[in-house]
């Protein structure tokens, strides 16, 4: 459905972005990882349109038969927020201060030709479909009279309004608190049609995608199914992350557990860290969501 080849981005002279090829199928949800400053919000801002000014993209990226890059804004435009749409980090600085919520989750609806009073039914059709409470009373609100939390639903509401065939994300729950961001994890997953997530936290990509891309100084270095690539990463830039990340790195050695512990050796069936932990009697302990394979990542080793 989109497929990318090719994509390189410059600023004057400096190449930011280099060379990158990607798909992405129906239905799919692929997480973009790499570290700060190695192109994935580009990367992404290529595929919307929304370069920075002074910022250039060229190479291919296709949605369906549409040209994305290289094509004048007037048509970019039409396709943004309607075939393909975007949620920010940052949901306050994508929401207009003045107007209430309501008027703005129909607004992107009349703007891709929605008469008002449908694009209003639909706008609280949607603030119910991001779980917000209360949808009657946030359709009257004004942003800063709701959470971080549900301003991020609202992003989502808007970027689902027209009913796009690719949704991209960056970093939509880096400012929310841990309970909230898995609430808003599990919403996107259940909602996205296709999934173009980027963060640089393993957990998240490993709970919400089914394919990752690995990016590093403005290549991807690395791509494949999460569990091949977070348990035989082939470039040592990815080994780098999982080393720093919050999932379990080869070998390392865990406190021991006390307690109710699995049989020895015991791994639920699609256990991505299964073949991480060498060293001793390991098990997965049955944690739901922590990691997103549906089980922790936390492997008991014998006392010492
Ligand atoms: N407007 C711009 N002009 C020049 N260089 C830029 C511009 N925007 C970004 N860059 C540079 O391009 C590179 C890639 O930036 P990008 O924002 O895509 O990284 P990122 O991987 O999304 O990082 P982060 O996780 O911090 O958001 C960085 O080196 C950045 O400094």
């Amino acid at each position: 459905m989109l497929s990318v080849d090719g994509l390189t981005v410059r600023a004057d002279s400096a190449e930011l972005v280099h060379q990158v090829s990607f798909a992405i199928a129906p239905g799919e949800r692929v997480g973009l990882i790499g570290e700060s400053g190695s192109g994935k919000s580009l990367t992404a801002l290529s595929l919307m349109g929304l370069l920075p000014e002074g910022v250039t993209a060229s190479g291919t990226a296709r949605l369906g038969e549409r040209d994305l890059v290289g094509v004048p804004e007037s048509r970019i435009k039409d396709l943004r927020g309607r075939e393909l749409s975007m949620v920010f980090q940052e949901p306050m600085t994508a929401l207009n201060p003045l107007m209430r919520i309501g008027a703005q989750v129909a607004e992107v609806m009349t703007l891709h030709g929605r008469s008002s009073p449908e694009a209003r039914a639909r706008a609280l059709d949607l603030l119910g479909r991001v779980r917000l409470p209360d949808p009657e009373q946030i359709f009257r609100a004004y942003p800063h009279q709701l959470s971080g939390g549900q301003r991020q639903r609202v992003m989502l509401a808007i970027a689902l309004a027209n009913e796009p065939r690719l949704l991209i994300c960056d970093e939509p729950t880096t400012a929310l608190d841990v309970t909230v961001q898995k609430q808003m994890l599990e919403l996107i997953a259940e909602v996205a049609p296709a999934l173009l997530f980027i963060t640089h936290d393993l957990a998240v990509v490993a709970s919400v995608c089914e394919r990752v891309l690995v990016m590093y100084g403005g290549r991807v270095v690395e791509s494949g199914p999460i569990r091949e690539v977070f348990t035989r990463p082939r470039h040592r830039y990815t080994e780098g992350l999982l080393a720093a990340s919050k999932l379990t790195p080869r070998g390392t050695r865990l406190p021991t557990i006390q307690g109710n512990v699995p049989p020895a050796g015991h791994f639920p069936d699609g256990c991505v860290f299964r073949n991480r932990c060498p060293q001793a009697t390991t098990a997965c302990e049955q944690v739901p969501a922590l990691t997103g394979d549906g089980h922790a990542h936390a492997c008991w080793h014998p006392a010492d």
